[in-house]
């Protein structure tokens, strides 16, 4: 297990919770409805609401007092605040500046998410965002601490993302890891897990060396530039796929299948309540009908071979064997939704990092160049094999992903739900509050990184001491529900780099635009040239 991945689970197995419920706090104050409306009523009164305002100070303008941070200090004078209390309402939390009406607010944060956040944070640690226009009221998060806090949260504090979207929940399917709320998800969790081994990537190298030398070598066989984005889309579909169903397809039946994903896919992005054969949701249900009519066939001759004793490689076939201790197994339906949510899931993510990968290096020679002289080094030490061994010998690649997550977040943020009431960073949080963290935003303001520096690629300041921790950095997900795929992508990643700096030269036509889509993604699909080098023979 590299660095990275040994610090993620070493968080992952001291995540405890932090976030404390405080009923008696919340028995004390206030209702949230009526703070908001207070607040408003203050706003109309032209009583602004300044970031910095304390809960105690906003209330007691309101002539309600609140006990400050003594444990001595007086009641309420409405009675409703006892003694003891030093518990601030989530209402006492600073607001981003007034920003004109909601319309307008709602708008800058659909448009500029990323600059209306760090607009909104300020210096603050977490902000109040007030319901508005339907949504529910919400906690911006501002460090990496109260994020981890929030995501680690699980037990009886509860966190539940918005997986209730209707439309992705359909698509997916409702028994999908990412679906199910906890304990259901520890148990499914503990059944998947195991097809995410490292012995479980160590035999499926092979197979992932295969595709992405396909398509190396179709790429410099083409003699014209190719548009990178969509082809890494290309690959990293065969390659999960591949690596799901751990066998080899035809040609046909892989764009076949790429099509009814790509279908299945527009699907998320449309309205889901007109299930009509024209519109992009009904085509999409009709796309995951075919898939999964697919995967069943998948799984009944996974089964037939398991049975008759022969070894299968894939997460499928890890899958269908998983077993709990009273001798379940994962349902058809479970096993069905699983793998359209690990073909989602390992699939946009690895292909806008690889293209941002792409351009990132292309802008900057000298890493290129320091990749290929570890690559050479590992064809030195160990020959052209790669193995997982061997995968874990490269700082330098982990670095070079790393770095470009930091830069370009694939996941912008994680969105949960506090299910019940709870204390968060010293405020009671009502249930129903959203709880953003903005791991974009955050990666941004890692303490360890200078601002000067900041939006620079600079890979080595990975390599740095400071640099192999997690720091503020996400881009995996942290606590319960951090990335199962984890070491899928790096192998992946790894493995394009490693064959793409030992066999090839290429060059790519940065000067684009980047449009935030599923991560950042370029205008112009990033056209590049790739040639084989003259001593690639001895590096594949
Ligand atoms: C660059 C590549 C990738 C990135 C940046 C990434 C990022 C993430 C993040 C941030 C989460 C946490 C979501 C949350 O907390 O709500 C997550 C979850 C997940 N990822 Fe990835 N991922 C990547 C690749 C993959 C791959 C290749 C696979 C599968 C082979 C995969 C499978 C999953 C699954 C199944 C979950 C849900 C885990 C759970 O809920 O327990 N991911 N990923």
């Amino acid at each position: 297990m590299d660095t990275y991945s040994s610090q993620q689970s070493a968080l992952r197995s001291s995540g405890t919770r932090s976030c404390t419920v405080s009923r008696q706090c919340l028995a004390r104050a206030p209702t949230t409805a009526s703070l908001w409306t207070r607040r408003a009523a203050r706003a109309a009164r032209g009583i602004r609401v300044h970031a910095a305002t304390s809960a105690a100070e906003e209330l007691a303008d309101d002539g309600v007092s609140l006990p400050t941070t003594s444990s001595s200090s007086s009641s309420s004078s409405s009675g409703s605040n006892s003694a003891g209390s030093s518990c601030p309402f989530l209402a006492g939390l600073p607001s981003p500046p007034a920003a004109g009406s909601p319309w307008y607010t709602r708008l800058q944060q659909l448009s500029h998410p990323e600059q209306w956040q760090r607009a909104a944070l300020g210096s603050h640690s977490m902000v109040s965002v007030p319901s508005q226009l339907g949504l529910p009221a919400a906690c911006l998060l501002g460090t990496a601490e109260l994020a981890k806090t929030v995501l680690a949260g699980e037990g009886d504090i509860t966190l539940q993302g918005v997986q209730r979207n209707y439309g992705f929940a359909t698509l997916v399917g409702q028994h999908s890891l990412l679906m199910v709320q906890e304990p259901r998800h520890k148990y499914l969790r503990n059944l998947i897990m195991p097809a995410f081994s490292p012995e479980a990537i160590e035999r499926l190298t092979p197979r992932m060396v295969a595709v992405v030398s396909r398509y190396l070598d179709a790429w410099a066989a083409a003699g014209t530039p190719v548009l990178a984005a969509e082809e890494l889309k290309a690959l990293t579909f065969d390659f999960i796929y591949a690596v799901i169903l751990g066998r080899d397809y035809e040609q046909q039946q892989l764009q076949h299948m790429r099509q009814l994903y790509g279908t299945w896919a527009a699907g998320l992005q449309d309205w889901p309540f007109l299930q009509l054969p024209f519109t992009r949701f009904g085509k999409a249900m009709a796309a995951r009908e075919q898939l999964m009519e697919l995967f069943k066939a998948a799984i009944a001759e996974t089964r037939a071979l398991l049975q008759q004793g022969q070894e299968v490689p894939g997460i499928l076939a890890s899958l269908v064997s998983a077993v709990d201790e009273e001798g379940n197994r994962l349902s058809e339906v479970e096993l069905c939704d699983n793998l359209m949510l690990l073909i989602l899931a390992g699939h946009d993510t690895s292909s806008v990092t690889l293209t941002n990968i792409l351009a990132h290096l292309h802008n900057r020679p000298a890493a290129m160049q320091q990749l290929r002289q570890e690559q050479q080094a590992l064809l030195a030490r160990h020959g052209s094999q790669l193995s997982t061994g061997v995968l874990r010998e490269m700082p330098y690649a982990e670095a070079v992903i790393r770095e470009t997550l930091r830069l370009r977040n694939v996941i912008p943020g994680l969105h949960r739900v506090a299910a019940r009431d709870i204390e968060l960073g010293g405020y009671a949080v009502p249930a129903g509050t959203m709880l953003y963290s903005p791991l974009h935003l955050l990666n941004k303001a890692d303490p360890r990184w200078t601002d000067d520096d900041i939006e620079a690629f600079r890979p080595e300041r990975m390599m740095t001491a400071e640099g192999q921790k997690g720091g503020w950095q996400m881009s995996f997900g942290h606590g319960p529900r951090f990335c199962a795929g984890y070491l899928v992508a790096m192998a992946e990643m790894k493995v394009l780099l490693a064959l793409l700096a030992r066999g090839y030269e290429f060059s790519c036509n940065t000067d684009t635009q980047w449009v935030q889509q599923v991560g950042q993604v370029p205008v112009n699909n990033l056209p590049m040239t790739v040639t084989r080098r003259r001593d690639a023979a001895a590096a594949t």
